[in-house]
């Protein structure tokens, strides 16, 4: 069995930081082994401008342990009133990677999110001019539809009109959750990839649902039955490249979990890499954790890859049931259960 596992330095390419007070624990959290991020722009108001999104940025470097280099890779949201002039002036800076598209009320602030993506065509065609990837939360939002189907349908009525306007656009296929969409990227071509969560390979809708409701489980897309799982398993440790690390770790507090109303998110990014350590391990595929949390991110975001390494033991530790987080607690993803592995520091 292996005890001790050394792979080149991963990045997280799905992350929310959020901002103020919050910045102070979750900067810590993935600076602590990941390389870089690409920042989620769904804050209060939005990340809307270049400017932004800079300024965003200081913030988060204000935050950075002493001596990390970890490189916050920042990203514009769209909205019905971006213009291509706005993609053209995040491209004359390197430390604008890509532009998010939220539909309309599919998730966590996103009321500014685009309305009808075919009026953003001119953007699109200037992320693509830019070699800016277009990063989708892939879920149609209208009431009729079923939250576990709002993944499926999006594919058909969005991703593929889209990515056939747009052939030349890369597309990010953000944290999958059902078999259709690994299918879709897999069937697809070289510019479209995909992240996977944490969360979406380790658990499936019963672990959420059977035996009481159980609020740290939800996140958006919401987890779905356990063929999907099994699918999601399947390509993560395939070695094929258009799948790779992003964790959307996405804190709320422990009582805007805990709610008639509950928030979605689950906060991962404490133990990010180990958590992906013990799913390749079960699926006995260690020897492909490299390649997805390190390689294929940066690969497709025509990044160079980190150059040093970091290494993990075979060390169980107990993670807390919950964690200090802006004068509130958070619950995080595995509260009060043990993690086999440990980052050497
Ligand atoms: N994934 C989630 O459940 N929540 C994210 C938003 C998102 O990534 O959709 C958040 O910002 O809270
Ligand atoms: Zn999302
Ligand atoms: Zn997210």
């Amino acid at each position: 069995m292996t005890q001790q596992l050394t792979i080149i330095r991963p990045d997280d390419w799905h992350l929310h930081l959020r901002d103020g007070e919050a910045l102070e624990y979750t900067v810590p959290a993935t600076a602590a082994y990941m390389g870089r991020a690409i920042i989620m722009p769904n804050l209060q108001p939005p990340i809307m401008y270049a400017r932004q999104a800079l300024e965003y940025r200081q913030r988060i470097l204000a935050q950075r342990p002493e001596g990390s280099q970890f490189e916050p890779l920042m990203v514009l949201y769209l909205t019905d009133r971006t213009t291509p002039d706005m993609i053209h002036a995040a491209k004359l800076s390197s430390n604008i990677v890509a532009a998010k598209l939220y539909p309309a009320g599919a998730t966590t602030n996103s009321d500014s999110g685009v309305t009808d993506l075919e009026k953003l065509d001119s953007v699109l065609e200037a992320l693509a001019e830019n070699q800016m990837p277009l990063l989708i939360h892939g879920e149609v939002t209208h009431d009729d539809i079923d939250v576990f189907d709002r993944e499926k349908l999006f594919i058909d009525e969005i991703m593929k009109p889209t990515i056939a306007r747009h052939p030349d656009l890369k597309v990010v296929f953000e944290h999958i959750t059902t078999k259709e969409a690994a299918e879709f990227v897999e069937q697809a071509g070289p510019n479209v990839a995909a992240t996977i969560t944490v969360q979406h390979l380790a658990y499936n809708r019963n672990h959420m649902l059977v035996g009481g409701i159980k609020p740290h489980f939800y996140c958006l897309p919401i987890l779905k039955r356990n063929i999907h799982q099994q699918k999601l398993q399947e390509v993560a440790i395939s070695g094929n490249p258009k799948f790779f690390l992003g964790t959307d770790s996405a804190p709320h507090i422990k009582g805007a979990k805990e709610s008639a109303c509950g928030c979605a998110g689950c906060f991962s990014a404490f133990a990010a890499i180990e958590l992906y350590a013990e799913i390749f391990e079960d699926l006995g595929a260690l020897d492909k954790l490299e390649g997805f949390a390190s390689h294929f991110g940066p690969d497709f975001y025509n990044l160079p890859r980190n150059t040093d390494t970091i290494t993990l033991n075979k060390q169980d530790w107990t993670v807390p049931s919950e964690m200090p987080f802006a004068g509130d607690v958070i619950v995080p993803i595995k509260a009060g259960e043990v993690i086999r592995w440990t980052v050497e520091s």
